[in-house]
């Protein structure tokens, strides 16, 4: 394991910061303050130290800070300095000009592909938006899914872009008519050989999550039961070989031209599965939960997948950044968490409105006001 941790964090012109700069032990942090005061930009920004959109989904013109008035967000930037076992790596982010299609990542002051930023960082994330996971569309609960999947398997995120350029391009053929069969071939074979590798790593995730959960026994977080319900993740879990599910895919794919081109949309693949999850005392799926044990549930999820990356060999250990969580949670379960945080050794992210929420975590823990008069390191000791 490679003990991980942000030490200083440096934002310009990023959301509600014009300036900011944040020196960390690489303890747990906390974050506290009112409503609207910038604890979630702060995560955010922490976020974008992964290859995407970071952990609201926004556009890279919507995090350039902007003014009343202001039409444009402006350039951004954030910085980091990550320590891992005593060495200190620098990355850097952010658009050098205000509507700039694309963010540079820097490391080391050397511009790089953002996939390289994965070999330094991974981080796994719990934000509000989440709290409706089980009450939304499949889509949602995929997104969720690919990014455990994506902060242990960094490849899987090319894989499922690969799959969703190809799908969006064949979409066209097909509906735009008369497509090439040829080109339709292509496609779908590019199609079949992503979708598969998407399907595989899912599967694997799923099969190492449901484990974690399990061998981790008895905590305060409900135990969960996973499944994924797509045909192809199925056929992986039931220890497919990798080469039959691409075929598979492939005549699925071929013998759905005529269907997918009147319904505008592919009705199979790998965009189309699901999470299942079933809480496992009450054998109740999670949408019927109350939103304290559906939020419970997916924070399950979120550090069954924690632990296991804390103890992958070869890889950077996670950061963790959980959002306006400790506020959802009962004392005894917000202890649990702090706990389990401690005993991975990870430096966590937390936020909430008030300093009591964070009271079990005095003297293992940063806390870090926020307020309009900007960031205070607290003394919890
Ligand atoms: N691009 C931007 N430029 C300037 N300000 C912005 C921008 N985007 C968001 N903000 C401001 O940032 C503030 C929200 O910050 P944030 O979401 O981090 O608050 P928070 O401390 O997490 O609040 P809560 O406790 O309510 O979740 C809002 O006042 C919002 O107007």
């Amino acid at each position: 394991m490679t003990s991980t941790a942000l030490t200083r964090l440096t934002l310009s012109d990023f959301r509600s910061y014009a300036t900011a700069e944040l020196v960390l032990s690489g303890a747990p942090v906390f974050l506290v303050g009112p409503n609207g005061a910038g604890k979630t930009n702060l995560l955010e920004a922490v976020s974008f130290f992964t290859p995407g959109r970071g952990l609201r989904g926004a556009s890279l013109a919507e995090v350039g800070r902007r003014l009343p008035g202001e039409a444009q967000g402006r350039a951004w930037a954030v910085a980091a300095v990550i320590s891992a076992d005593g060495e200190e790596t620098r990355l850097g982010t952010g658009v050098e000009q205000a509507g700039a299609a694309r963010r540079t990542v820097r490391l080391e002051a050397e511009t790089v592909p953002p996939g390289r930023l994965a070999e330094h960082l991974r981080q796994v994330w719990l934000t509000p938006a989440q709290d409706r996971l089980f009450l939304e569309g499949a889509g949602e609960r995929r997104r969720f899914f690919d990014r455990l999947v994506f902060a242990a398997e960094p490849r899987h995120a090319a894989h499922a872009q690969v799959y969703d350029k190809a799908n969006r391009e064949r979409m066209r053929l097909l509906t735009d008519g008369p497509a090439d069969p040829v080109w339709l071939d292509a496609l779908e074979a590019r199609l079949a050989e992503a979708g598969a590798l998407m399907a595989e790593a899912r599967a694997r995730t799923l099969a190492a999550l449901q484990d974690e959960i399990d061998t981790r026994g008895e905590r305060p977080f409900p135990q969960a039961q996973l499944s994924l319900t797509g045909e192809w993740e199925q056929m992986a879990a039931e220890g497919a070989e990798i080469a039959d599910i691409e075929a598979k895919l492939a005549r699925a794919l071929a013998a759905a031209r005529d269907r997918d081109a009147a319904a505008g949309r592919a009705l199979t693949g790998p965009h189309r599965g699901d999470l299942a999850v079933i809480h496992a005392e009450k054998d109740r799926p999670a949408a019927e939960c109350s939103t304290g044990e559906q939020k419970a549930l997916i924070l399950n999820l979120v550090l069954a997948q924690a632990a296991r990356l804390a103890r992958a060999e070869s890889a950077p250990n996670p950061i963790l950044l959980l959002d306006e969580v400790a506020a959802h949670l009962d004392r005894r379960r917000r202890a649990a968490l702090f706990d389990e945080i401690e005993a991975l050794g990870l430096q966590a992210f937390l936020t909430g409105t008030d300093e009591h929420l964070f009271e079990d975590l005095q003297g293992r823990a940063q806390g870090v006001r926020v307020d309009a008069s900007g960031l205070a390191i607290l003394d919890t000791q």
